[in-house]
C-alpha cells in the first residue's frame, strides 16, 4: 500500500494560459493505492459528494488505465472540486505517482505529467497539463506539448476560494477564439516578466507579469465580486492578482508580511458582494510526496 500527498495548484497565473502552473503548499489531496484485481475508488473529504467513484468518470480512473495498474484507491479530498485550485489534477497526480511506484513502472516525474493529464480530459474534455505538472514536480512550471520545465521557489500567495462552483468545462467556453497582435505582444511581455520573477523569487516581478488582456477578463465575469476583490487585494498590498485556473478562486501574489492583511481584505470584499469565501495563506511549494 502506498500513500501520496499531492498539492492544490494554480494554473495560468494570468499571462500563461494553459502553460503556467504553480504548486501550493496547501491544501492537498491524499491518495492511497493498493494492488487489486479490479479497480475501485472511494472518495472522502471536501466536496466528496460531488465526485464520482466510477473509474470511468474519476480522473484517477484514466491514470489507472494509462499505467495498466488496477488498484483499490482511496482519495481523501483536501482540494474542493470546481475550485480553480486543480482539484481534479491533485487526485490524478497523486495516483500517477503512487501507481507508478506500486507497480514499479519506472517513469520519471516528468514522464508522469502527460499520463496524469489524461484524467483532465475526463472532466474538461481537454488533456491540459498545467495543473498536473506542478502537482507532480512542484514549484513553478511551464508546460508545453514538448514537455515540462520547472523552477523551485517559495513565492508567497493568497488563494481566496468563494463559496460558488465554476467548472473548467464551462469556463473554457468563454475563452476567446482569437486575440489581437497588440494583446499577444502584451501577454508575451508579461509572461516573460513573470518567469524571470519566479526564477528570482521576486513577488513584485511575478505580480507585474500576471496581467492578461485576453482570457482573464472573460473568466472574471463568471466570478461575483471579482473586481472588488481584486481592488481590495491591491489596496492591502498585493503585487499581482488574477483568476486561479478556471476560477472561481482569486489568486494574489505578495510579500510575506502582507499575506494576512490581503487574505482578510479579499474575504471582506467577497462578503460585501454577498459571497462567503475562505482564504488560504500559502506559498509556492513542493510537488507530490510519498508519505
Ligand atoms: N478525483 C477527482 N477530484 C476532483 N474532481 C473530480 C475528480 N474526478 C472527477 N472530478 C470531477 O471534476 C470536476 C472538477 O474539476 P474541475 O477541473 O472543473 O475543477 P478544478 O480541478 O477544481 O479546477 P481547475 O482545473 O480550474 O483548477 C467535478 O465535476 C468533479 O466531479
Ligand atoms: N488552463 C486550464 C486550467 C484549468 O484548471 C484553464 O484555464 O482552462
Amino acid at each position: 500500500m502506498i500513500t501520496v500527498r499531492a498539492p492544490a495548484t494554480s494554473a495560468n497565473l494570468g499571462s500563461g494560459f494553459d502553460t503556467f502552473g504553480a504548486a501550493l503548499a496547501r491544501p492537498a489531496d491524499v491518495v492511497t493505492v493498493e494492488k487489486a484485481e479490479t479497480t475501485s475508488i472511494e472518495v472522502t473529504g471536501v466536496g466528496a459528494q460531488y465526485i464520482p467513484e466510477d473509474p470511468e468518470k474519476n480522473t484517477v480512473g484514466a491514470v489507472v488505465e494509462a499505467l495498466d495498474a488496477p488498484a483499490e484507491i482511496h482519495i481523501d479530498k483536501g482540494v474542493r472540486p470546481a475550485s480553480g485550485l486543480g482539484s481534479s489534477a491533485a487526485s490524478a497526480a497523486a495516483a500517477a505517482v503512487g501507481l507508478n511506484e506500486l507497480y514499479d513502472r519506472g517513469h520519471s516525474r516528468e514522464e508522469l505529467v502527460p499520463i496524469a493529464a489524461k484524467g483532465e480530459a475526463v472532466v474538461s474534455g481537454v488533456a491540459h497539463a498545467d495543473n498536473v505538472a506542478p502537482a507532480i514536480v512542484g514549484g513553478f512550471t511551464v508546460t508545453t506539448p514538448t514537455g515540462t520545465h520547472g523552477v523551485d521557489t517559495g513565492v508567497p500567495l493568497v488563494a481566496c476560494l468563494p463559496d460558488v462552483a465554476v467548472s473548467t468545462r464551462d469556463a473554457r467556453r468563454v475563452v476567446p477564439e482569437t486575440a489581437s497582435m497588440e494583446d499577444v505582444v502584451e501577454t508575451v511581455g508579461n509572461a516573460a516578466t513573470l518567469t524571470i520573477g519566479m526564477c528570482r523569487s521576486d513577488p513584485a516581478l511575478v505580480g507585474e507579469g500576471m496581467d492578461d488582456p485576453v482570457v482573464t477578463p472573460e473568466r472574471a465575469r463568471l466570478i461575483t465580486g471579482y473586481d472588488d476583490v481584486r481592488e481590495a487585494a491591491f489596496e492591502a498590498g498585493a503585487a499581482g492578482v488574477t483568476v486561479s485556473g478556471a476560477g472561481p478562486t482569486v489568486l494574489a501574489v505578495c510579500e510575506e508580511p502582507r499575506r494576512r492583511h490581503i487574505a482578510a481584505a479579499m474575504v471582506d470584499a467577497f462578503a460585501n458582494a454577498g459571497v462567503e469565501s475562505r482564504a488560504y495563506q500559502t506559498r509556492i511549494g513542493r510537488g507530490a510526496t510519498v508519505l
